[in-house]
């Protein structure tokens, strides 16, 4: 089952259920329990449209996904927060960039999915994880060398940097520069999860590879639209 940040929302995960309940009763699967707790369908009985709100995380408490309960405040909601929070902006750029023409879009789609893949790693803590938890949520290192090929082409064009740019460029650039900001807080969030060794290593080489990637996209963004990128000027 892949994991997501609305879980009763998600059509794979409502799908995947639905498979894993004709097989079995929804009693005896954990995951069916775990992703659709018995309040959490539009009428009593009917499975087939679960509602998005379980009331479960009410009381400021939610699950990871080896169905451990935790305060909100937790390291893990922060981090899958800001994980979610920065696949919104890079959606939100992406916007802006495909209104341009810009080619590298389906690099942003790409990254969009494998930050789902994070997000399915942070929320599986090593600690509670059993061995089918770890398989199924493990972080390749495949898309830190795919952001570094990217990275390493755009800089192939671009003139080399001469100044401290500051967040301009058009609003396909200053919107990943955005992006690249919020990279920053989520992977701020994810070191200390790595750090005790509760998420894949590869997750904060990621998100560090992640920023540099949008720094020199939003670059890239501002040359082919022939904006201007503001440097820093110390003030009079
Ligand atoms: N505020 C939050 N920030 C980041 N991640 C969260 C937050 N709340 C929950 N999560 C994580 O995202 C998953 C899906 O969020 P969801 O809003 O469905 O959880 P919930 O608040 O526990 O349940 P519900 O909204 O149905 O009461 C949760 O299982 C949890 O892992």
């Amino acid at each position: 089952l892949p994991y997501c940040c609305s879980r009763s929302a998600c059509y794979i995960t409502r799908e995947a259920a639905r498979i894993i309940k004709k097989k079995k009763s929804p009693q005896q699967c954990f995951y069916y329990q775990l992703f659709f707790p018995p309040n959490s369908y539009a009428t009593e009985g009917d499975s087939r449209i679960p509602k998005i709100y379980t009331k479960t995380g009410d009381k400021g408490f939610s699950s990871t996904f080896t169905g451990e309960r935790r305060p909100k405040e937790d390291h893990i909601f922060e981090a899958l927060g800001n994980t979610d929070e920065l696949s919104s902006a890079i959606g939100l750029a992406r916007e802006f960039c495909l209104d341009k023409g810009h080619t590298f879009t389906e690099q942003l789609d790409k990254i969009q999915c494998v930050l789902q893949d994070v997000g399915s790693n942070i929320a599986t803590p090593r600690s509670s994880a059993r061995e089918s938890h770890r398989k199924r949520t493990k972080f390749t290192s495949q898309p830190v060398a795919d952001l570094e090929s990217w990275i390493d082409k755009f800089t192939e064009e671009l003139p080399p940097l001469t100044n401290f740019i500051l967040p301009s460029g058009g609003k396909s650039s200053a919107a990943l520069h955005t992006a690249r900001t919020i990279c920053r807080r989520a992977e701020r969030s994810v070191a200390p999860i790595v750090r005790s060794g509760e998420a894949d290593p590869d997750v904060a080489k990621y998100l560090n590879r992640l920023s540099d990637y949008l720094f020199t996209v939003a670059r890239y963004a501002a040359m082919k639209e022939g904006k201007e990128e503001k440097i820093y000027k110390r003030p009079e």
